[in-house]
Order: C-alpha cells, then sequence, then structure tokens
C-alpha cells in the first residue's frame, strides 16, 4: 500500500507554499498550456537544463545535464533492453537500474542496480532521493497468465506499486512513464483497428489494474501536473529475454520449440489474432515517447506494428524451417488463456502516436520472424559450443 511519509508531506506543502497547486481542468490542452513554458525550458529529447546557485551575485547560469531515469523490473522482458538503450543515451551511471531479484554478472558490470520493491514506498523514495532521479520507467508488474493465476497479488504490484510510483512523481516532480498493455481493453471493445479512445471494459485482473493506472496516471496529470505518459503495448517478441508470464508469450516461445524440437504445442487456438511487436522496435517507441521534449496531448497512446494468428505465424516459420510443425488445443478443452486472448483486440490504430510523436516500427512479421530465428539459432549454437568447451572428453580430445 502507498503511504505518504513525513518527507512527502514536507516535500509536498513546501511546494505549495511556492506554487500554489492548479485548478483541476479536464481537458490535455490546458495541462499542454500549464506546462508549455517550464517544459519547453526544461526538456530536450537528451539533455536538459538545470539551474546553477547564485551565491557570488553573478549572472546564475543553467548547466545542461542528462537525466537521471530510475526504472523499476529492470530485470524482465523489456528492462534490460531499454535500461541498455538509455545508458547508451545518458551514460551508465545516469541509469539506474532496480528489481527484487539477483542481477547477472553480466548485467551488474553495466551500471548501477539496486533492489526495489515497488511495494515499499520508502525504499522507493530512498532511492529517488540518494539518487537525485528526474525520470522513472515504471516496468514492475505482473502480466496477464500470471496475475490471473494470483490476483491478490497482482492488485498489490500493479496498483500499490504503481500509486507508489505516482505518488513519488508527484512529490518529487519526476517524469513517469508506465506502459498499458492491449489488456486494458475487454470483450466489448471493437476488435478490429481499435482506437485510444473506446469502450474499456477488461475481464482480466491484468486489464483491469493497468487501465486503473491509465485513469490515475491521466488524474494526477490533470489534478497534480505530473508529467505521466504511458502506451498500450500490444504482445513483444524478443530473442535475448525470455517472456514474464502473459498470453501472448507463444509468439517467443514457438521460435524455441521451433529450433530446438522442430515442434510446437500451441496453447492458442490457431486463429487467435493478437496485436504484436518486436523488442526493439519497443524500445524505440518507448525512448521517444519518454523524452519527447513537451507534453503530448494525450496521457496514454496506443503503440501497434504488426497483428497475427498462431497459424500465420507458423507458416511465416515454416518458410524458413520446413519440416516445423505445430498443433493446437482442442476446443472442446482451451487453456486459460484463450478466454485472455478472446477478450483483447485483434489490430490496434496507433495513428495517434505516429502524428504526436512521430512513432513509426521497423518491423513486420517477415523480418521480425527471420530475426528471431536467427539469433535463437546462433543462441542454440553457442550452448552447444559450450557444452562440448566443458566436455572433459572434448578438452582431452582437444588437447
Ligand atoms: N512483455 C509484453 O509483451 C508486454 C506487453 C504489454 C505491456 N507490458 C508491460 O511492460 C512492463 C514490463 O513488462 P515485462 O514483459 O518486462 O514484464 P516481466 O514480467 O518480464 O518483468 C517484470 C519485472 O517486475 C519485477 N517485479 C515483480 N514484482 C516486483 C516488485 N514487487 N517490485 C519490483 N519489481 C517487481 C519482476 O522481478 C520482473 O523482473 C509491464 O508493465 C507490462 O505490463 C509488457
Ligand atoms: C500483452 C501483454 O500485456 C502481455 N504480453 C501479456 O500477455 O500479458
Amino acid at each position: 500500500m502507498f503511504r505518504t511519509t513525513t518527507s512527502s508531506v514536507l516535500a509536498s506543502s513546501t511546494r505549495m507554499l511556492r506554487q500554489p497547486l492548479m485548478a483541476p481542468s479536464t481537458s490535455a490542452t490546458s495541462f499542454m498550456a500549464r506546462y508549455k513554458n517550464a517544459a519547453a525550458a526544461s526538456a530536450t529529447t537528451r539533455m536538459f537544463s538545470i539551474s546553477t546557485a547564485n551565491n557570488n551575485k553573478s549572472p546564475s547560469t543553467t548547466t545542461p545535464r542528462h537525466p537521471r531515469v530510475l526504472v523499476t523490473g529492470s530485470l524482465g522482458q523489456l528492462g534490460s533492453g531499454l535500461v541498455k538503450e538509455l545508458r547508451r543515451m545518458y551514460g551508465n551511471d545516469n541509469v539506474v537500474a532496480s528489481d527484487i531479484r539477483k542481477a547477472s554478472d553480466e548485467f551488474m558490470a553495466t551500471g548501477p542496480f539496486v533492489y526495489a520493491d515497488v511495494m515499499n514506498y520508502s525504499m522507493l523514495e530512498r532511492i529517488v532521493v540518494d539518487w537525485r532521479i528526474d525520470w522513472v520507467v515504471h516496468y514492475s508488474a505482473l502480466l496477464s497468465a500470471v496475475a490471473e493465476k494470483n490476483p491478490t497479488l497482482a492488485l498489490s504490484v500493479n496498483i500499490n506499486g504503481f500509486q507508489n510510483m505516482l505518488e513519488l512523481a508527484k512529490v518529487h516532480r519526476l517524469r513517469l512513464y508506465s506502459p498499458s498493455t492491449i489488456g486494458a481493453f475487454g470483450p466489448s471493445t471493437p476488435k478490429d483497428n481499435t482506437p485510444d479512445l473506446t469502450i474499456m471494459r477488461p475481464n482480466t485482473i491484468y486489464g483491469i489494474t493497468k487501465l486503473h493506472n491509465e485513469l490515475m496516471g491521466e488524474y494526477y496529470r490533470e489534478k497534480f501536473g505530473v508529467d505521466f505518459r504511458s502506451a498500450r503495448y500490444p504482445g513483444i517478441l524478443s530473442a535475448d529475454t525470455a517472456p514474464g508470464g502473459g498470453t501472448t508469450d507463444y509468439a517467443v516461445d514457438i521460435f524455441h520449440h521451433a529450433i530446438r524440437h522442430g515442434h510446437y504445442d500451441c496453447f492458442l487456438s490457431k486463429d487467435t489474432r493478437l496485436p504484436m511487436m518486436y523488442l526493439s522496435d519497443c524500445i524505440k517507441g518507448t525512448v521517444e515517447h519518454l523524452t519527447y521534449p513537451t507534453p503530448l496531448p494525450q496521457t496514454v497512446y496506443n503503440l501497434a506494428a504488426v497483428s497475427f494468428t498462431p497459424e500465420e505465424l507458423a507458416n511465416e516459420i515454416k518458410k524458413h524451417l520446413p519440416n516445423f510443425t505445430i498443433s493446437y488445443p482442442d476446443p472442446a478443452r482451451p487453456d486459460f488463456r484463450q478466454a485472455i486472448a478472446d477478450s483483447w483486440p485483434g489490430s490496434l490504430d496507433d495513428s495517434k502516436a505516429r502524428k504526436d510523436f512521430g512513432w513509426k516500427e521497423e518491423y513486420g512479421l517477415e523480418n521480425m520472424v527471420k530475426l528471431m530465428l536467427d539469433k535463437i539459432q546462433a543462441q542454440v549454437n553457442a550452448e552447444k559450443k559450450a557444452v562440448h568447451s566443458d566436455d572433459p572428453s572434448t578438452a582431452t580430445m582437444a588437447a
């Protein structure tokens, strides 16, 4: 549960004395008008300025510096790639990675990593203060399938964890990027080319928590001026990092099984169409959105790249691996994830993201499938090589 600490009360009351709380307004335009000047003066895509204290009566100066970014849930499917990209842009020490799991030696070598349980407000606040954080990318969450198995924990991590971050963003004037998902839509949402603004009645615990967060973020943006940004990601495909327990995980698992075993038992029906995206596109879109210099007209945007069914994906894989086979569940006994997938859109209209911050994907079905197969094949080859070099008989033979 998020808590209001002494320091947060002090920080917010001091700010209220300096800067009266703005009257709530209902339109994005009013938010933009209020923040236009401040944002234009302070934020650029790569650097922003900090004021230098004017102790010696010399004219005050501003020093451009990179933002310091905290990424929560950074060891998940999406986090490590984003951390890598942000560190490339801003320098290793300006990006603090965090999670509740142990990081690999390789990851630890790339920059700061701290333990951060998003359900613990004081722990998060300490990190924000100690590291003088400016922006947060909040990736900690339980995904759809895991959440459906453990709704109580999903409510805590997805709602309370997010609320902690949102409150910290208000108190410490942070920019907060926290993704939503196609799971925030529901069975009554129009299925094809689903727009940003439409019927949203999700019936999964994951979707309910994510829609709640969209609305809370929008509320904090309007009421308290928090620079909250969010995009509804589709299912993300990646070869280097494993998916964390979602309904779209089949679209990653299928490649590993195709290469290692030549066969995949799919848990979704062959005609389940879902929006998907390759990881590097997701990172690109996230960075473009996160770094956009001025507040955008919408708080939450659909982000899309490609839509396909398991059968269409399997057919594309077969073009490279002609002997690959796939089987689907008995329609009379569907997997529990089928109902989740059936409640989501088949394709998204992301024209607003394309127009407002220039979003454009690089990967469609064909080049994504080729890249996934190449990368996973390379991993399998490397594993085989490692097994052989560890094998004492191989070592003796080599000697
Ligand atoms: N991967 C996708 O296909 C996809 C699609 C749409 C939206 N998203 C969203 O993107 C974000 C990142 O997703 P992901 O795929 O990397 O998820 P993931 O499950 O792979 O990673 C989530 C991370 O959160 C961490 N975590 C769990 N409980 C925590 C806690 N109490 N405190 C701190 N960290 C905790 C986990 O250890 C894990 O490393 C999530 O918000 C997710 O809803 C992902
Ligand atoms: C779509 C998404 O949010 C995630 N990949 C899930 O299936 O849960």
